[in-house]
């Protein structure tokens, strides 16, 4: 057996990301003892049936005052107040990381909360899927994926290489990027396709000429792509969206534009326009799958909800 990384790990939210996370540490034997936490009762209880972790309470600050290393795994909205929360029970020298979708608003809201002597490195795990709560998660979801850190200056360097060496253990390659870097990146490639599948299946949902039985039964896949993509869960993607506005707006109006380019070819019947376009588009999709990144997270024990040995 493999020495743990950590003594006591708190998880503070317990759905898709921390009941995977928890799932990891037991798997991997990364904690001597896991300290589950999260704000519903019904959604502990679940998490105690499942076996994620070892001791469970509904108060995050009696969650973490043992912790070496805490994960806030909320929805971004939530982050401040589970900051204000726990911030004078952690321990001297912690870890405080956590998952959220957005960097520099989660980094507004905790920071001003934590005390001096422990070290917080927000993170940001690009895996997942458009499931939610604590039977949604699944060992080998962060395998083969990206962690993105985004640490503030003067960040303590053991405390950062100890979590690399943690989201390394559960698979991930680990990168070091600026927050606001970090939201105008994930703007594009993340949150703006989940604000376009949330449009789409609206808009198709909305028309009076096409039924809703014509949607489900003739969805062709690329349809389909989008339905699942919409799926996702409600609270966590209001909150992204009010949590990187900015970078959201400026990316939906570079899209609005180019949108509108298109839409113009269309009108005039300009083929060359839109074969140079889709031209272009094929390359980035071939790059995607030469680098290995085209597999969605692997299929297996997606749903598998038995308790965890
Ligand atoms: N779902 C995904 O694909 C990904 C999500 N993320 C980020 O991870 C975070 C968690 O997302 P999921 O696990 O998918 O969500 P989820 O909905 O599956 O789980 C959220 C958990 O937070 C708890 N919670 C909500 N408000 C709380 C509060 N005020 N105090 C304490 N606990 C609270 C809920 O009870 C639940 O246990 C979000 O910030 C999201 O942006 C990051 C990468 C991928
Ligand atoms: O399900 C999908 O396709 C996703 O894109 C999952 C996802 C959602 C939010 C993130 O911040 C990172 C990954």
């Amino acid at each position: 057996m493999t020495t743990p990384l950590f003594d006591t790990i708190a998880l503070i939210g317990i759905g898709l990301i921390g009941s995977s996370i928890a799932r990891e540490i037991r798997h991997k034997h990364l904690a001597r003892r896991v300290v589950v936490s999260t704000r519903s009762e019904e959604t502990l209880r679940r998490a105690a049936e499942l076996r994620l972790g070892d001791a469970y309470t509904t108060s995050a600050a009696e969650a973490v005052h043992e912790a070496d290393l805490v994960i806030v795994s909320v929805p971004v909205g939530a982050s401040g107040a589970v900051a204000a929360a726990i911030a004078g029970a952690l321990k001297p020298g912690a870890i405080v990381t956590d998952v959220g979708s957005t960097k520099a608003s989660v980094i507004a809201q905790m920071q001003p909360h934590l005390p001096a002597h422990v070290h917080f490195i927000p993170g940001h795990p690009i895996a997942g899927t458009e499931y939610s709560g604590p039977d949604a998660g699944f060992i080998g979801l962060f395998r083969s994926r990206w962690c993105i850190l985004t640490p503030l200056p003067d960040t303590d360097e053991a405390a950062k290489a100890q979590l690399r060496r943690f989201w390394e253990a559960l698979g991930s390659n680990v990168d070091e990027m600026d927050p606001g870097h970090h939201d105008k990146v994930l703007a594009i490639v993340s949150h703006l396709p989940h604000i376009i599948a949330y449009n789409i299946v609206g808009t198709a949902d909305d028309l009076e000429t096409v039924t809703e039985s014509d949607v489900i039964k003739y969805s062709a896949s690329g349809f389909r792509d989008f339905t699942r993509l919409a799926a996702s869960d409600p609270t966590m993607w209001r909150d992204i969206c009010l949590h990187n506005k900015e970078a959201i707006l400026e990316m939906l109006a570079r899209f609005s534009e180019d949108l509108a380019y298109l839409q113009r070819a269309i009108r005039w019947s300009d083929g060359d326009k839109l074969f140079d376009l889709f031209t272009r588009t094929r390359a980035i999709r071939r790059s995607i799958v030469e680098a290995g990144q085209d597999t969605a997270a692997p299929d297996f024990g997606r749903h598998a909800n038995d308790p965890v040995e």
